[in-house]
């Protein structure tokens, strides 16, 4: 297994939001999240990027990693260009040529030289999910990643999906809404801080 998350309990004072939360995912797949608004689906993929502790319970990542959350981490003063630069001494790329071409993809050439600041949400989120993804990670963990899409770019977004998957990447996607179940390899429900296996899976490949 890629990633092999083992009870893992989580409380916020005396709130335990996760009680035993347990997952497993194998090399290209593709695994969705659901849970209703508070269910505690951030607080588990906090846990997972390494962001946040676990009061107990195991989580282990075989391979690099890459965190799109909720909320953009971006600089509104830089540019999506600046960011790019800025990622690619962080994670020590050679190149931008895996970022140029989710630039084209996701369309956010024509803003790479506008401050964040100046951009919709959905364009951030665009960047946001860019700078996750630049460095091909192994294991993707992507908090409510097409919040925001248009039609248009939330149909990209599966296709970058189906990419990943096919080059043998995890993915973990985590939605409070149920949408598009048929996409994933497998589904897990959280709620009363477990994740429960959901029968709508959807035909690989
Ligand atoms: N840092 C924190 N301190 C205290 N309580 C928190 C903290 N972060 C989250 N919570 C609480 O933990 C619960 C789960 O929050 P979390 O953000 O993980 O849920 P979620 O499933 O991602 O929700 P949503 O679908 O609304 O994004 C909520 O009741 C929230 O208020």
């Amino acid at each position: 297994m890629v990633l092999t998350v083992e009870h893992v309990a989580k409380s916020y004072g005396s709130r335990a939001v996760l009680r035993d939360a347990s997952l497993h995912a194998g090399h290209g797949q593709l695994v969705g999240v659901v849970g209703e608004n508070g269910a505690g689906k951030t607080t588990l993929l906090r846990i997972l990027s390494g962001d946040l502790d676990a009061d107990a319970g195991t989580v282990h990542v075989d391979g690099t990693l890459g965190y799109c959350p909720q909320h953009p981490v971006l600089d509104d003063e830089l540019t999506p260009r600046q960011h790019l630069r800025l990622f690619q001494i962080a994670y020590r790329l050679p190149g931008l040529n895996r970022a140029e071409s989710l630039f084209q993809e996701l369309g956010l050439a024509a803003y790479e030289r506008q401050p964040v600041k100046t951009l919709s949400s959905g364009t951030r989120q665009k960047l946001n999910l860019i700078v996750a993804l630049m460095h091909d990670p192994e294991v993707l963990l992507l908090d409510e990643p097409y919040q925001g899409f248009d039609w248009e770019t939330y149909m990209r977004f599966w296709d970058i999906a189906h990419h990943l998957r096919e080059a043998g990447r995890t993915v973990v996607i985590v939605s409070h809404l149920a949408y598009d179940t048929q996409r994933l390899d497998a589904l897990y429900r959280l709620s009363d801080g477990r994740l429960h296996p959901a029968p709508a899976t959807g035909a690989h490949g």
